[in-house]
């Protein structure tokens, strides 16, 4: 599991460790491990072209630090200042070690093997300022490496946001824990590889972390898996209530995300059963409303419905854990669903998911954390919103973290690719995975299945992704 903690969260950790240690101790820890990272890139320090982007808070104090440490074995380091300030201390052990400040910042840039970012860490809001923007592109333009300190400058630290211009980085150096930018796309896009130094900071930090993102062996625990004891119905049978004579195609894609999430059986109920049994003769259809289907562990329910919704509180009337997507996410009452005893997963996208809490789309499109938590509170559900990071919020205010989900790919943005997603989240609940779990665990597989159709760089559509689901449960197994 890669955890990750909000600004506030780390600014009190480090407030009480720094309490504990000479004053400057954690800034040369960073530095140190700054430092390091950059000697395993550079290869060899001595000789090497460095140059500094240095703001006016610490994260330049660390860069400023960092390179004294560069210089003193070897390197040749010079420092751009950007900021109405410099870190004095910094700066002083930067020339003590025989560092330079820059005459002219694009000259070093133009020879420069590698440029450590320190404009802004998690004291930076609003993208680069417009003086520092010409210099970022020079240093991206360059041949150098781009190594960002703590964060990518430019880039929200809590909420992954580019509100402007941010400095793209081929790696990361991250002290303590991971910022919750940096598993957040777009700014996760920014980081490159991350490394994370630690600096004595874990013992301080809350054991329950603000995210986390599952990584293949967290997966692998949590697929379901026949034993000998099982049969189709101990395994689970998800019930499947979408597509509509208009759109049955959206009956397919769920049932095939159904079929590859580990339930038993999957049972169509609805209008477009001849296109389900064309394509799968496994599944079991009923044209009769869901609640005389026969008894199934788990529903979905929403996929291209159009507009017969009644089916919607038929299934949200059952005892059992439900899913709701798509069109069934109009007809939502929020006090219905949180007086429901079993779970309820919402799977919603930006749109969907502002028609849900009544407010605009881009507000749900910038605070896609808060918007998250805030739908699973009002609705008494867990969601998972659906977006270039899907995120998914149980509705205990806060007491497990957000999940994120570190495998999407923006070729997952293609015609019914949500469909395949709620079936194969609604089978994994079916098969006994809490609504936290089987949301999460959909998103990565969905992901990873996308990501495995994806073998020649040419789109691919739903389907292909529903079909590849098979390759992605070997991937995460065999590394299980
Ligand atoms: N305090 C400590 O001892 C430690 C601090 N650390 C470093 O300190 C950083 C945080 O330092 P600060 O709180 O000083 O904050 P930052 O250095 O991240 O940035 C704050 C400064 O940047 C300016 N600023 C804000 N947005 C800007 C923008 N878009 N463009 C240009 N300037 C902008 C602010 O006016 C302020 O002066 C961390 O990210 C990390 O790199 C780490 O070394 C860990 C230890
Ligand atoms: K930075």
């Amino acid at each position: 599991m890669r955890t990750a903690y909000s600004v506030q969260t780390v600014r009190a950790a480090e407030t009480e460790l720094m309490a504990r240690l000479p004053q400057g101790a954690l800034m040369q820890r960073a530095a140190a491990g700054l430092a390091a990272a950059c000697a395993d890139l550079l290869g060899r320090v001595y000789g090497a072209r460095v140059v500094l982007l240095v703001g006016s808070g610490d994260n330049g104090g660390d860069a400023l630090y960092a390179g004294a440490r560069l210089a003193r074995r070897g390197a040749g380091v010079w420092a751009v200042p950007l900021g109405a300030r410099i870190h004095e201390g910094g700066l002083a052990a930067l020339l003590g070690a025989g560092g330079q400040v820059a005459d002219d910042p694009f000259e070093v840039l133009a020879g420069a093997e590698l440029v450590l970012d320190g404009i802004t860490g998690i004291g930076g809001h609003g993208g680069l300022r417009p003086d520092a923007v010409p210099v970022a592109r020079a240093a991206r333009g360059s041949n150098a490496v781009v190594v960002a300190v703590d964060l990518p400058s430019g880039v929200e630290a809590d909420s992954g946001e580019v509100r402007g211009e941010a400095l793209r980085a081929d790696a990361t150096v991250t002290f303590g824990t991971y910022k919750q930018g940096l598993l957040i796309d777009p700014a996760k896009e920014y980081a490159g590889t991350v490394r994370l130094v630690g600096i004595g900071l874990e013992a301080h930090l809350p054991s329950v972390p603000d995210i986390e993102a599952l990584q293949h062996a967290d997966v692998a625990q949590l697929l379901p898996m026949p034993t000998g004891e099982s049969d189709k119905y101990r395994r689970g049978v998800v019930g499947v209530v979408a597509g509509s004579a208009r759109y049955p195609g959206a009956a397919v894609l769920a049932v095939a995300g159904a079929l590859r999430g580990g339930a038993g059986a999957v049972r169509y109920v609805g209008h477009a059963a001849e296109a389900v049994i064309a394509r799968f003769p496994e599944a079991l259809v009923h044209g009769g409303p869901p609640s005389k289907a026969g008894r199934v562990q788990a529903w979905v329910v929403g996929p291209g419905l159009g507009e017969d919704l009644d089916v919607v509180q038929d299934v949200l009337d059952s005892d059992v854990p439900v899913l709701v997507d798509a069109d069934g996410l109009r007809p939502l009452d929020p006090s219905a669903l949180r007086d429901r005893a079993a779970p309820t997963l919402l799977t919603p996208h930006a749109g969907e998911a502002a028609a849900l809490l009544g407010m605009p789309r881009e507000e749900v499109e910038s605070a896609r954390l808060a918007s998250v938590r805030e739908l699973a509170a009002r609705y008494g559900a867990t969601v998972l919103l659906k977006g270039s990071t899907t995120l998914v919020a149980a509705p205990d205010e806060g007491r497990s973290p957000v999940r994120v989900n570190p495998m999407g790919t923006p070729w997952l943005a293609t015609a019914g690719s949500g469909d395949v997603l709620s079936g194969l989240a609604g089978s994994l609940l079916a098969a006994g995975l809490e609504a936290r779990d089987a949301g999460s665990v959909a998103a990565y597989l969905h992901g990873l299945a996308a990501r495995h159709a994806l073998t020649d760089g040419a789109p691919i559509t739903a389907y292909e992704v529903a079909g590849a689901l098979r390759s992605a449960w070997r991937d995460v197994r065999e590394s299980g």
